[in-house]
């Protein structure tokens, strides 16, 4: 496959963290901006080789794939300026918003395919990169960004959106933790790495001995006089996972209300 001209509709955060991992991972095909956001658009040519086109149309006729990241409530404008020709793909961040009602505006001759990958991708090794429906092509060259999660149907790509969600939370939870540590004498950087070291191992773990049960990890760690039980029973008992389920429910109401 030869590589795509990628025209990015959107040059914000998502954008730009997406161009980062892409470039970072070896894609070397050109990459147009939409000047719409002109200052954000030049800071992304000038850091990651992207051209900002002289306008949206000469990027819609020279783009084999077009990539559409503005935000949810900035669709209703963009989608009727989205002219594409049959043989064109569009790549679709925007969250919630289904295949169906991007083809509804653009044309059900056009192939969509959604992605979504989060605030990391750039700066980790084979952060996922959930899409749907597969393709092979897509795939290729958005595995250089991270690691390809392909999922059979839309509902279930809609819930790898909710779990997308995850990520912003948990940037939380750990400032959360780390003030604790530095309250009671670590330095920032010892308290981002007591915090953040300890959940980015047990997750990479978690990825990586997939087969294994991780309520068998922890009752293995927690036993009896440790001090990971002593601390894992308030928890237990405080029911500290709820808020987290209650949060997934409410994303995932919030998602069903809008297809
Ligand atoms: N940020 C994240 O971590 C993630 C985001 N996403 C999805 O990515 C999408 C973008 O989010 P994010 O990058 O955070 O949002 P931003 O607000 O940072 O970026 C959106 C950009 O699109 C621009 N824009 C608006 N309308 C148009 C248009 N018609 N033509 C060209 N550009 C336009 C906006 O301009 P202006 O500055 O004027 O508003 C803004 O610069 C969202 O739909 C979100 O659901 C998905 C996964 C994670
Ligand atoms: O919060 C959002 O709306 C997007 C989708 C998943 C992560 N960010």
């Amino acid at each position: 496959m030869n590589l795509p001209t990628i025209g990015f509709i959107g040059t914000g955060d998502f954008s730009a963290y997406l161009i980062a991992a892409l470039r970072r991972g070896g894609f070397g095909g050109r990459i147009l901006l939409s000047p719409y956001s002109r200052v954000k658009a030049e800071r992304l040519a000038a850091t990651h080789g992207c051209i900002v086109a002289e306008d949206d149309a000469r990027m819609f006729a020279e783009a084999d794939w077009i990539l559409l990241a503005v935000r949810p409530e900035q669709l209703a404008n963009t989608l009727p300026n989205l002219t594409l020709r049959p043989e064109q793909v569009l790549i679709s961040a925007v969250a919630g918003a289904t295949i169906a009602e991007l083809q509804a505006a653009i044309g059900k001759d056009i192939s969509v395919v959604r992605i979504m990958p989060s605030s990391y991708i750039d700066t980790i090794d084979r952060g996922l990169v959930p899409i749907y429906p597969a393709s092979d092509d897509v795939a290729v060259v958005l595995g250089t960004a991270g690691r390809i999660v392909t999922f059979e149907t839309e509902d279930q790509f809609e819930l790898a959106m909710v779990g997308a969600c995850l990520a912003g939370w948990i940037y939380s939870f750990i400032a959360t933790l780390e003030s604790w540590f530095l309250e009671r004498g670590l330095t920032s950087a010892q308290a981002r790495l007591v915090v953040a070291g300890n959940i980015a191992g047990a997750a990479g773990y978690a990825l990586a001995r997939e087969e294994v049960s991780l309520d068998i990890v922890s009752d293995g760690i927690a036993t009896e006089g440790t001090f990971t039980k002593l601390g894992l029973d308030h928890l237990a008992a405080r029911q500290a996972p709820l808020p987290w389920l209650e949060a997934l429910d409410i994303v995932f109401r919030r998602l069903n209300l809008l297809t």
